[in-house]
Order: C-alpha cells, then structure tokens, then sequence
C-alpha cells in the first residue's frame, strides 16, 4: 500500500475533508457498527440536551477531536484545556484502563478547580478524557518526536492493539465558597489492527506529521485510517471520545431506572438568569446614588462566554465552524464568530415562548403537578388534545428544561412546580397567559407598529385603546382578571426586592399607587411590621383584589382605597410608591402626577419607584427595552433621568439600587422647600 497515489485527497490545503468528513465516511463505509453505533448515540444524547442544555458544561481538553464529536451531537460547551500533565505513574495501576480513567478525573479536576478559583462562574460540569493505545502490555501515549512515533507504530505494525479512553464527568457545586466535586467515571475499549507498515510507508506517514499529536502516534479518522485493516468497537473511542458510552452514561446519570440507588443530581431546569447592569461612568462614579445590591458586577463577557459553545440540534457529525476556539486570557477556548448560535436562539425564541404559553394554557403543569409522572397518552386525554401533539409539546418542554422526561414518563421540573403551576405561591401563571392573550396579538402587528409609531390595539384586539387601562385590561371581567393575575405574578416575584433594595423602617405608613392587588404592600408589612400600607387604585380593580390577598396574614392587613390617581386626592402618608407606573404613561401624565405626589408629600417624606432601569446608552436590560416595543405611550428610562424626573418634583438625595432582579428601585426625599 502507498500513501503518495492518494495523497492529493487527504492532504490538507488541498481541498482535504475535515476530520469528520473522514470520519463520518469511515464510519459509513468502513464500518457499521460503528455508524450505528454513532447515530444512537445522537438519538441517546438529545433528550438528555435539554438536562445539559440548562448548565455550563466545560470540555477539559484541547483536543480537537473530542470538541468536534461532542460538538456534532449538539451539545453547548466551553472548552478548557487542562494543564494536568499526564505524568502518573502507569506501573501502579493494575490495568490500562485505570490508568486512563485516572488521567482524565485528574484533567477534569484541575480544570474544576482552576476555574473555581479564578472566581470564573464555576462550571456545572467538566468532562475530561484521556485516548492511550496498549499493544504488548505497553501503554503508547502521543508520541514526543519522530522517532518516537516510529517506535511507536513500528510496534503497531501488523498486530491487534486496544485504544482506550478513559472519560470523567465531574459533577460540580459551589459550597461556602468551596467547591465541591462528583465524579462519574467509566472507559470504553476499541481493537484496532494495523496492516504490515513497510519502512517506506511508516515514514511517510511519519513526516505528513499526523502522528505527533495522537496517542499510538496515528490518526485513524485520516490518513492513519489507511493503516488499518479492521476495528472492533465504537470508531469514535479510537478518534478521542466514546461517545456512545458518554451518551449511556448521561442517560443513566438523568434518568435513571426506578428503584435504582443511582445518586440524584440536583438541578435547575430554568437557566438562571443574571442581569449585570452595565451603567454609564457618569453614573456610576463614586458620587454616584446608584447601589448595586450584592455587588456583583461581572464582565457579562465572562459569564456569557460564547467560547466553543455550539448550538444544540445540529445534525451533521462534524460542523467545522464549530472549531478553532482561541484560548483567552482566562484559559477559557472562545470562538466568538464561527457559529451564530445567540442569533439562532432569537430566531427560535417565539418557539420557546409559545411552547411555555401553550402548556400553560392547557394547564400541563398543573396536572404534572398533581399526578407526579404522567405517559404523553394520559396528559393528552386529561388535556383534551391528541396524543402527537400532546408529545411534541411534551417533549418542547422538555428540550427547555420545563419538564423532565424518563421512561416513565414526563414530570415538572422543580422550576415548574414554584414558577409554574398555577396554584403555586410563586407562580408566574398569570403573566405567561397575558402575555400570550394580549401581548403575544400585539407583537405580531410590531411591524406595523414600528411603521406607525402606535400601540396596535386596533389590529390586534379590533379596538382603539384611548386609556390603555380602563379600554384595554378593565374593559371585561375576563381580561380584568387575567391582567390582575399577570400583574400579581409580576408583583409577587419582584415585591422583596423592592421591599428590601433601601431600609424602610424609618416610615409609619406608605401609600402604594396602582397598587393592584397589594402585593408588594403585603411584602412591606411583612418586611415593616411598624408600616402601615394602603393601597391605591381603580375601583373595578379593589373591587377584585380579596382572592388575591394571602391565606395566613401575620400582620395588619394593608388597607384598599378605591380612586383615580390622575383625579382623585390619595391617603396621606410617609410614603408613596409607585411601582411599574411611571414606564406606562406620557409626560403630560406623569407631570400631573408626580405633581400631586408632590404636593401630597410632606417634607422629608419620601417617593420609592420601582423601575427597570436602563443604562445609558438605553439598551440594557433588553427586557426593559423589548417592552418598550409594546408601543405604549409610556417610556422606559435611564438611571440619570428618573433621578432628574424625581429631582423635578422636588425630591432631593435621591438614590437607586440595581437589584439584579426584575425591578429596580429609586428613592428620592421630600425637600423641605416645594420646588
Ligand atoms: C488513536 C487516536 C488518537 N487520536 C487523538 O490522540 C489524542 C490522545 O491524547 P490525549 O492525551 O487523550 O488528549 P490530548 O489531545 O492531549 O488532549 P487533552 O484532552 O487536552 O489531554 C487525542 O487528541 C485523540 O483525539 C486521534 O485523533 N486519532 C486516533 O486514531
């Protein structure tokens, strides 16, 4: 056999396949069992994404190969190349395999540790592998020159040999600050023989360079595949990765079978989101008001990083945009440009949205919730829908991490026990069905809107809205209640941070306008039990608040008065609170407004709002900037500019906390001269 006659096809710069072009065609042609093998390994991996999908999984090796194979599947990684060197002592272990299964707990390890320490987010999970080749009971790692490859492959020539690669998946969690490590392990065996090497050949294959980087000192998904006359066992372990076994251990690790003492892992199905707000310089000196509550403020490039992430569902074995990752000064492996996945993800974003409304809707969690685990059959004969729809939706859920999904069946994530369900104390219920009945009809009309410059009422609902409240949300008992609910939802989440984002405690009573159904003012008397809270609103909105107020009150229960605050006088008191008011209405509004509140306010009394608050440039957080595409004739505002609104109504030292939640706050003091 000669390589030179084929060489034009392989060699790289000359139109050569990528490696997992090679290796797919390998895997193809030249060996089913393995191509079997790898297409059940996609098909086993993909429901156990979702699980992965959620969490910041890091590949502890610089191998290219291993980023390639499990990058093919889908999976979203970074990459951080161990700096262990595989220096253990081979004669203490009893079998090679140990030794393999050792060195990569031992890459994984170092990573978890490294990253951990560098105040890098800590990983949820760090995968590590390590490929060597036995053959005599001699274990060949990469080779470290040309010699030594031909060593290496000389030994090789004409026999059997195993390629093992022991993996570890490293579990991690961070404990006081202190990182804490389950190690799952396992290793996977390949035979390999190689066709008598003549001295020629050898060293032509010596000098095209593929050895040095590979244990055995061959490549088998290129030109070493030439070398090889047959494999028993999975192709892709021999390349670097078992990737079947990876997949089996995966699904062992998140299903697995009952009354199994497998360990659970703990986990969030919801990623968790982090705002960082990014404020100005001008507002974020040292005399500046503003506080950053926790006072985390991290580089969002850090804890976004897009390095090596590959997006989930791509189909081809080998995508080569999803490679050459560049190491930063983090030793974390970006790549920044090769793959659009945050693009994609907008793209598919109106999916995920409506997936989440849908099961809402037809009250998926609600019934996972009661019954535990149920077959897609019996959700859908609860739900009244078919059985395929039913699992398509089942199974979207999944893939979102809203729910799990095990042979038995599927069940709620823990997120969609608190979040979801829409009888849960923190449920979220009420707004993912008003956005999907009202926000959801006027997103679709944004083109017009942003043509017309105009909420899209008319197109979306048949009607003008004049006053958005009274002709939008209050205009039927129906939508009354669903904006209520969405509004609680929204209130209930944000209320103890808002609560809490200044020290109230010096206030004896505090007035909350548009308060609706006084959830936050339930929170500040639980946080204040010194604090008197009214609540103000519109009469058809006390009229409905009694089935919103808490089962077991521990405090005096907050007090409704019924008006219009653009008309009608409010309770006197310490305090006032306009909470998500301001971003709804005009100038003209607001100046009618805060000048009441003004004017109501007693000197070295005091205003809390609670916004979300943008940064200079007024386009972060994008949520406060999305909502503004509603078109409503309100505005969202920067840090400096309700500092300026407050300070125009005659609130003095006025201060803002960023709470890294939902809501921000701003507090401004009565000034003892009306302005
Ligand atoms: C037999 C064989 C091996 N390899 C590569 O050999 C390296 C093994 O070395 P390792 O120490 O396990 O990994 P590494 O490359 O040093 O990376 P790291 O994980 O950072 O230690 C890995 O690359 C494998 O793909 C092939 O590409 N093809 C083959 O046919």
């Amino acid at each position: 056999m000669r390589m030179r006659a084929v060489w034009r096809l392989w060699s790289p710069g000359r139109g050569s396949r990528s490696v997992g072009d090679s290796a797919r065609r390998r895997i193809n042609a030249s060996c089913p069992r393995a191509a079997y093998l790898g297409l059940l390994a996609g098909m086993a991996l993909k429901p156990v994404l979702g699980k992965l999908g959620s969490k910041r999984v890091v590949l502890a090796s610089a191998s290219p190969r291993r980023q390639e194979i499990l990058c093919s599947v889908g999976l979203r990684f970074e990459v951080v190349p161990s700096w262990f060197k595989e220096t253990l002592e081979k004669s203490s272990f009893a079998t090679p395999y140990k030794y393999a299964i050792e060195t990569a707990k031992q890459k994984a390890l170092e990573v978890a540790n490294r990253m951990h320490v560098k105040h890098l987010r800590t990983p949820d999970i760090v995968i590590g592998a390590d490929t060597i080749v036995t053959v005599d009971e001699h274990i060949l790692e990469k080779p470290i020159d040309k010699q030594d490859a031909y060593r290496m492959l000389s030994r090789l020539s004409g026999k059997e040999h195993s390629v093992f690669t022991g993996v570890a998946i490293v579990h991690c969690n961070s404990k006081d600050n202190r990182l804490e490590t389950e190690v799952t392990d396992f290793y996977e065996e390949t035979k390999v023989k190689f066709a008598d090497l003549s001295e020629e050949l050898l060293w032509e294959y010596i000098h095209s360079g593929e050895p040095m980087d590979k244990a055995g000192g061959y490549g088998i998904q290129a030109l070493g595949g030439m070398l090889v006359e047959y494999v028993h066992g999975d192709f892709l372990n021999v390349v670097g990765f078992p990737l079947n076994h990876f997949c089996k251990k995966l699904v062992e690790l998140y299903y697995p079978p009952p009354k199994h003492t497998i360990h659970h892992i703990k986990h969030d199905s919801i990623p968790s989101v982090e705002t960082f707000e990014n404020l100005s310089d001008e507002e974020n000196d040292s005399s500046s008001p503003l506080q950053y509550k926790g006072a985390i403020k991290l580089d969002r490039s850090k804890t976004h990083s897009s390095g090596g992430v590959c997006s989930p569902g791509s189909s081809n074995i080998i995508k080569p945009n999803c490679m050459m990752p560049v190491e930063n000064q983090n030793g974390v492996m970006e790549n920044p440009d090769k793959f659009p996945s945050k693009i994609l993800e907008l793209l598919d974003g109106f999916r995920a949205s409506k997936a989440l409304f849908v099961a809402s809707k037809l009250k998926v969690f609600d019934l996972l919730k009661n019954k535990g685990v149920l077959q897609a059959v019996d959700v859908a004969n609860t739900i009244n829908s078919s059985v395929c729809g039913t699992e398509r939706l089942l199974d979207a859920c999944a893939a979102l991490g809203l729910l799990e999904k095990t042979l038995q069946g599927y069940s709620n994530s823990d997120s969609a026990n608190i979040y979801l369900a829409s009888d849960s104390e923190d449920s979220l219920h009420g707004y993912i069905i008003h956005s999907d009945d009202h926000l959801w009809p006027l997103f679709t009309h944004l083109e017009s809107a942003v043509k017309e410059g105009t909420m899209q009422n008319y197109r979306a609902f048949g009607k003008k809205s004049e006053n958005l409240f009274q002709d939008s949300y209050y205009q039927s008992m129906e939508v009354k209640q669903r904006f209520m609910a969405a509004m609680h939802s929204i209130a209930k989440l944000t209320a103890k941070d808002v609560a809490t984002a200044f020290d109230l405690s010096q206030f004896r009573s505090a007035c909350d306008l548009g308060g609706c159904t006084g959830a936050l003012a339930n929170e500040l008397v639980q946080k204040y039990p010194n604090l008197k809270v009214t609540v103000f609103d519109l009469p058809e909105v006390i009229a409905n608040v009694s089935h919103f107020q808490p089962v077991r009150q521990h405090t005096a229960p907050v007090t409704f008065t019924s008006g219009d605050f653009f008309k009608d006088n409010f309770p006197e008191a310490d305090l006032y609170i306009l909470s998500r008011i301001l971003h709804d209405w005009t100038d003209e509004k607001i100046h009618m407004l805060l000048s009441k509140i003004s004017a109501a306010c007693k000197p070295g009394n005091a205003l809390l709002v609670a916004e979300i608050v943008l940064n200079k440039e007024k386009i972060y957080p994008p949520r406060a900037v999305l909502q503004s595409l509603s078109m409503t004739e309100g505005k969202q505002r920067s840090a400096s500019e309700y500092k300026q609104l407050l300070e125009k109504y005659g609130f003095t030292s006025v201060q803002i906390k960023i709470t890294g939640n939902f809501l921000d706050t701003i507090l401004g003091f009565r000034k003892l001269s009306s302005h």
